[in-house]
This record gives C-alpha cells, sequence and structure tokens, in this order.
C-alpha cells in the first residue's frame, strides 16, 4: 500500500482545539459524562505504535530490596541493580529509604491536583515550555497522531529550585517534601549504576545526573472504551533516570525481548528505569527501554514520574559515551549531545514519533560485532 497519509475524514486540528481550550483535560470529557472515546484519541486496530505480543513466558520484573545498601549486602545489591540496567532497563526497588505515608501522600496530593474544581485547575493550563508548574493534557497533542487518555501536572523542580509558591497548595508540601526524598534515592540508584559499572561511587552523580529533576503527576481517568486508545503510547524516557510511583491499579507494560511485560503494582515500592541518556552514557551497556500505559476501563489510575534530566539547569556540560567504558574493542557508538539539545529534539516530535529516534539520530556508524 502507498505509504502517503490519506486525508482525514474530519478536521482534526478543529478537534484538538476545542478540547484543548476547555482547559479541562480527558477528565473533563470523563466528568461530562462522554460514553464513547472521542476520534482524536482513537488510534485504527493495526496501528504499529500500539501492536506487540504480550509476554508468553514466566518473566517478572526484578524486584530489588535496598534495605542492606550500606552493609555487607551492598555488593550484592551493586550486582542485582547493574543485571537489571543491563537485562530489562527496568527493575523495583523496596526498602528504599522513601516511608510508606510518604508514597501514600504523594499519590493523594496528585489526586488532590487533578480533584480541584475545573476553574481553578484551568488556571495552570497551558502548553507554554517556560513555565515551571503546569497542567496539561498531552504535552504533544498537536504533534502526535492520536492523543492518550491521561493528563498530567508537571513540576520542574530545579531550574534552578523552584518557587514552592508556584506549586498547587493542594499538593505543594507533599511535592517538596517528595522531591527531596526521591532525589537522595536518586543519588543512591546512580552510586551503585556508578559501581556497577566499575566506575568510582560518585561518577554519574559528578556528571550531574542528579543535577535537576521534574515530577509528573499522572491521571488516567477511566476509559469507556480502552481498547480504542492509549494511556501513554510506547516511547522511552529522555531522562538519565526515571522513578515511577504507582497505584495499585496497573496498566505500566514494559518492552523485555520484544513482548510487553506488565509491571505488577507492588505496594511500597518504586519502579526505576534506565533512560536514553545513560544508555548513550554507558554505550549501550545500560538500555533505556519503550514502555507503554494501558488505557482502562477502571480508574482514574495515578501515577507520579520523576525524571533525573538536567536540561533546564543553566549547564553547557556535554555527554557522550564514558571514556572508562571505551576500548578498541568495544568503540563509542554515539555522538556527544549537550542535554539541552537532546530534550528539544524530543518536545519538538512528540511521544509516539520517538521510539528511540533521538538516540538513533546520534548513532554513529561504527560496526559493533555485539550487534551484527
Ligand atoms: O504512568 C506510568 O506508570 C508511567 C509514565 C511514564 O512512562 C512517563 O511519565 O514517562
Ligand atoms: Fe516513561
Amino acid at each position: 500500500m502507498a505509504s502517503e497519509e490519506l486525508p482525514l475524514p474530519y478536521d482534526r486540528r478543529k478537534d484538538l482545539e476545542d478540547f484543548d481550550n476547555t482547559k479541562a483535560g480527558v477528565k473533563g470529557l470523563v466528568d461530562a459524562g462522554i460514553q464513547r472515546v472521542p476520534r482524536i484519541f482513537v488510534r485504527p486496530p493495526d496501528d504499529a505504535d500500539a501492536d506487540g505480543q504480550d509476554l508468553d513466558m514466566e518473566f517478572e520484573i526484578p524486584v530489588i530490596d535496598l534495605g542492606g545498601v550500606l552493609g555487607a549486602g551492598r555488593s550484592d545489591i551493586v550486582s542485582r541493580v547493574g543485571a537489571a540496567a543491563r537485562d530489562v532497563g527496568f527493575f523495583q526497588v523496596v526498602n528504599h529509604g522513601v516511608g510508606k505515608d510518604v508514597l501514600e501522600r504523594m499519590l493523594e496530593g496528585a489526586r488532590a491536583f487533578h480533584d480541584m474544581e475545573r476553574d481553578a485547575k484551568a488556571e495552570y493550563y497551558t502548553r507554554d515550555l517556560e513555565r515551571l508548574v503546569k497542567f496539561t493534557s498531552n504535552f504533544d497533542l498537536f504533534k502526535s497522531k492520536y492523543a492518550n487518555w491521561r493528563d498530567t501536572l508537571y513540576c520542574q523542580m530545579e531550574a534552578p529550585d523552584l518557587d514552592p509558591g508556584e506549586l498547587p497548595a493542594a499538593n505543594r508540601e507533599i511535592v517538596m517534601d517528595y522531591s527531596k526524598r526521591v532525589k537522595a534515592l536518586g543519588i543512591t540508584l546512580l552510586e551503585l549504576l556508578s559501581e556497577a559499572l566499575g566506575l568510582d561511587r560518585d561518577y554519574l552523580k559528578d556528571l550531574d545526573c542528579a543535577m535537576g529533576h521534574s515530577i509528573l503527576c499522572h491521571y488516567y481517568p477511566a476509559c469507556p472504551e480502552p481498547h480504542l486508545t492509549m494511556g501513554t503510547i510506547r516511547h522511552s524516557d529522555p531522562s538519565f533516570l526515571t522513578v515511577v510511583l504507582q497505584d495499585d491499579i496497573g496498566g505500566l507494560e514494559v518492552m523485555y525481548r520484544d513482548q510487553w511485560v506488565g509491571v505488577p503494582p507492588l505496594s511500597g515500592a518504586l519502579v526505576v528505569n534506565i533512560g536514553d541518556l545513560l544508555q548513550l552514557m554507558t554505550n549501550d551497556i545500560y538500555v533505556s527501554v519503550e514502555h507503554r500505559v494501558r488505557a482502562n476501563h477502571v480508574g482514574p489510575r495515578l501515577s507520579v514520574a520523576f525524571f533525573f534530566n538536567n536540561h533546564m539547569m543553566p549547564s553547557a556540560r556535554v555527554y557522550g559515551p564514558i571514556k572508562e567504558l571505551l576500548s578498541d574493542d568495544n568503540p563509542a557508538l554515539y555522538k556527544e549531545v549537550t542535554v539541552k539539545e537532546f530534550s528539544a529534539s524530543g518536545f519538538s516530535r512528540g511521544l509516539d514519533g520517538k521510539r528511540k529516534t533521538l538516540l538513533s539520530q546520534l548513532r554513529l556508524q561504527t560496526i559493533n560485532v555485539k550487534n551484527l
């Protein structure tokens, strides 16, 4: 079949604008009682971005207990973290130092924002890239082919330090607290990931990998026709590292050996995944894998994604494959890039156009025997 796009049977741009102008997101549609998924969200049955087989073998995303991280158990934890980062790109952590009460309060804080009265919430609704705290449904609404069944509150915490007064009163206190605690966990994770590469403990931290972060409070409303759309389409994260807190509904899935595998909700756990920038820096030793969130009849599902990414910081640091990891047999696979350039290219493209293209654009034409 010819690959030219067929003309759309409706004025999609107008539908998108009408939806965006409500400033009420997907939740606004559900609150208004819609029984059908509007066409801007509908994916055709043969949509290549939403396909893929479910995993048919026994496999579980690794769960790593960080309880012994400061004691004799450290080397075992280092090897488990390293193995998960190499093989799966995703793992869950328990006994990670962020209390269950904090996790619960963070999810409640995310819910409290999305449950705010429509007009009050609309004041945060914007597509302005410079705004540090904003509410948007689908940051890539006008760039991606299909909209996702999801609303998000974005909080850019370090650009540099966010004035807490910019955060909504509904969750200001817990977002500030969570930010501090998960940043500390992120530093621990970067230490473990450095050690697992045979590098000094502070190596990744000293490259400013924990220098900036943003907190995304996602809200996935119950969907009347979940088979027609997605909560979040497949993508990999443009971060160094991402830490996700999910509630007990489920729906997050990860690509493992070309098949989709669920990340089961585990009370008290946090989900950790390697981002594109760490894959680039480790020259493909660690993998930034695609993941997605299914739409669901049950909802709302709440999740809080904590992205370590310093693109808002005034840093001109250039990132490329770490020299200590390279050799004649293992040459650099990627060009160097600043985080600003890297992130700008992600924002300009949108989620479903990404699919590793950011990394592949930076890939050098080196022949790597391992990948032949
Ligand atoms: O909602 C989730 O569980 C994951 C969200 C996600 O993948 C992201 O924010 O990049
Ligand atoms: Fe993600």
